[in-house]
């Protein structure tokens, strides 16, 4: 039997699976998947793998838990992308959804369940939108009690102890400067020594009633793992990665072992550190990008991850045993071979500093020569060999992709991170620019055949490259870009707010920059043709900030295509939408090649 060749429309077809949990006995697995075109909560029954639907309320979920129980989970759920997240219980059959804490306008974060299913505790923006209260929720009564109340930073709620008489929360100052502290029977301790050094934690668990594993970089450059016993209340440091940092913590209460991943640049690195003889070793993984990882009392692991091409999917590993697929994603029809594989680079940029970059070749047969520069969002997030089906269908339709992860990208070190803070614009940019052309001189893409496009920051400098360097693109896509440091600083939600000094700096102390750094100052520069795409319910960089510059150049005589999607926030959740944004790209890119 003869097939056709893929095409690229089988790269629409791609699952996501953006979230799950296991039942305390693992008899049922949840997960959060677009498997009919929007999101819904699935499970499958272990050790079977076929999934049915639990939801038809066609919203993305995350935060999802069981009761120790097993006989009801809670999940979270937000409206078409506006971030606002509502918790339920849901029954392990599925069906309607309980609401535990509904609040129009408002958002509940972190939300952690106690080992006997009585209290919900959480962080929400109800009564401080700014710097977030914790709260507790009464889930015989349903009354709400106020545990701290939230000043100075957001107050983020991160752990739970396994009998619920103590909580770690961090205070964010910047997401270079996250404070962890512990409040003990109302009474609230720092977890790292006292310094004005700039440091973060992450990754907190607690392994007993008294000792609390965290990863931090507190007096280094690198997150290493540490620990405190809550009763002598002294700061240790337990291991450093050979490789990288470490980015993620997991315990294993059977092995009584954490298992660590370890992001070196643009990949993870999983390992096991054995909290009884204290030694660390390395443990294969089967994905490139571990998204998550829980361990559950059996000592089975369940993992989330994905490659470069390879999508989400989920795998098992019973204790002494390999890593077994427990979903099986794939681009319907194209195997990996044929995919894309980035190719790894390091170039210097204008100050000798050492940039990593992932280059993404066209599939052979298609190649048109022309390369697509991506900077991607964040900022202080970086590009991964994380599987994104619009690369893959753009390298199989043809076009190369370079993504550079310039200054302030993650995963590089906290120095490297906290370069973008105070410069969104000058050094982030000239590092793109120095990436195009190491991508030139090395004979990987040609001056001629340049195209730009990114989303959220990167969509910010992909406007910002266009309207100061417009000689080297073609053509530019922009999705849900900053167009204007004014008013983007003003928009952002309230619990951001203060951390926008450290991040981006004061509109009238720093009022030149944001002139200079601003991309809608360089309309007259913005001469290429332009595709700009918005969710109408985004709440990072909200609506406002496509409208005016569309507004702006469209009056200028500049060619502007702007699609809206009426039912999305920063990012596109259901697959109508996504096939029409990446129609449109292809569509827009293919008139200039
Ligand atoms: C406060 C913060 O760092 N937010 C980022 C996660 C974020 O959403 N940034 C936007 C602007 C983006 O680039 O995605």
């Amino acid at each position: 039997m003869e097939f056709p060749q893929p095409n690229v429309e089988q790269f629409f077809q791609t699952l996501v699976i953006s979230d799950f949990a296991v039942a305390p006995d693992e008899s049922q697995l949840l997960y959060s998947t677009n498997i009919n075109g929007a999101f819904n909560l699935w499970a499958m029954d272990l050790p079977h793998t076929y999934p049915y639907p639990l939801t038809t309320v066609n919203q993305d979920s995350h935060g999802m838990q069981y009761a120790e129980s097993g006989s009801f989970a809670v999940v979270g759920f937000d409206r078409d992308g506006d971030e606002l997240s509502q918790l339920y219980a849901l029954h392990p059959e599925g069906g309607p959804l309980v609401p535990l804490l509904e609040k129009e306008g408002e958002r509940h974060m972190g939300a952690k369940l106690t080992k006997d299913s009585k209290w919900l505790y959480y962080s929400t923006t109800r009564e401080n939108p700014t710097y977030l209260n914790i709260e507790r929720l009464n889930l015989e009564t349903y009354e709400r009690e106020l545990m701290l109340e939230g000043e100075e930073a957001a107050h983020q709620l991160t752990a739970l102890s396994p009998e619920g008489t103590s909580f770690v929360f961090v205070k964010v100052y910047a997401n270079t400067y996250i404070l962890p502290f512990l409040c003990d029977s109302g009474e609230v301790v720092a977890l790292t020594p006292e310094t004005a050094e700039h440091h973060t934690v992450s990754g907190i668990v607690y392994t007993s009633e008294r000792d609390v594993y965290m990863l931090t970089n507190y007096d280094a450059d690198r997150s290493y793992l540490a620990r405190m016993n809550l009763d002598e209340r002294r700061f240790e440091v337990v291991t450093t990665a050979e490789t990288g940092e470490f980015s993620n913590l997991t315990y294993s209460k059977k092995e009584h072992a954490l298992y660590v991943t370890a992001t070196a640049g643009v990949s993870d690195l999983l390992y096991r550190y054995d909290l009884t003889g204290g030694n660390l070793t390395a443990v294969e993984a089967p994905v490139e990008n571990i998204v998550k990882l829980t361990a559950a009392d059996s000592g089975t692991l369940y993992m989330l991850g994905r490659g470069a091409t390879m999508p989400f999917n989920l795998f098992q590993k019973r204790l002494g045993e390999t890593w077994e697929p427990l979903t099986n994603h794939k681009v319907p029809g194209v195997p990996r071979d044929i995919m894309s594989e980035p190719e790894v680079l390091n170039y210097r940029s204008f100050d000798d500093l050492e940039i990593e970059a992932l280059f993404f070749p066209a599939r052979k047969e298609a190649a048109n020569g022309h390369t697509i520069l991506w900077p991607h969002g964040g900022p202080q997030a970086s590009e991964r060999k994380m599987f994104r089906s619009l690369f893959q269908l753009l390298a199989y339709e043809g076009y190369n992709i370079l993504a550079p992860n310039f200054r302030g990208s993650s995963d590089y070190g906290l120095s490297f991170k906290k370069m973008v803070e105070g410069d969104w614009g000058y050094g982030p940019r000239l590092d793109n620019i120095y990436a195009l052309e190491y991508v030139i001189e090395h004979g990987y893409a040609d001056r001629e055949k340049l195209l730009l496009m990114g989303g959220s920051y990167g969509g910010y400098m992909a406007l910002l490259l266009h309207g100061r360097h417009p000689e080297y693109f073609k053509a530019v896509v922009d999705i849900f870009g900053v167009s204007n440091l004014f008013s983007f600083v003003k928009s952002v939600p309230d619990f951001w707010k203060p951390i926008m000094q450290q991040w981006l700096g004061d509109p009238e102390d720093d009022y030149d920059r944001f002139v200079t750094d601003s991309p809608i100052t360089y309309l007259d520069q913005m001469t290429k043709p332009m595709l700009v795409i918005q969710g109408a319910n985004d709440p990072r960089v909200v609506q406002e900030e496509s409208d005016q510059i569309v507004d702006a150049l469209r009056e200028n005589g500049v060619d502007v295509e702007y699609l809206v999607l009426e039912d999305e926030g920063h990012g596109f959740s259901k697959k109508e939408n996504e096939i029409e944004v990446y129609q449109r790209v292809l569509e827009f890119f293919a008139r200039y090649v």
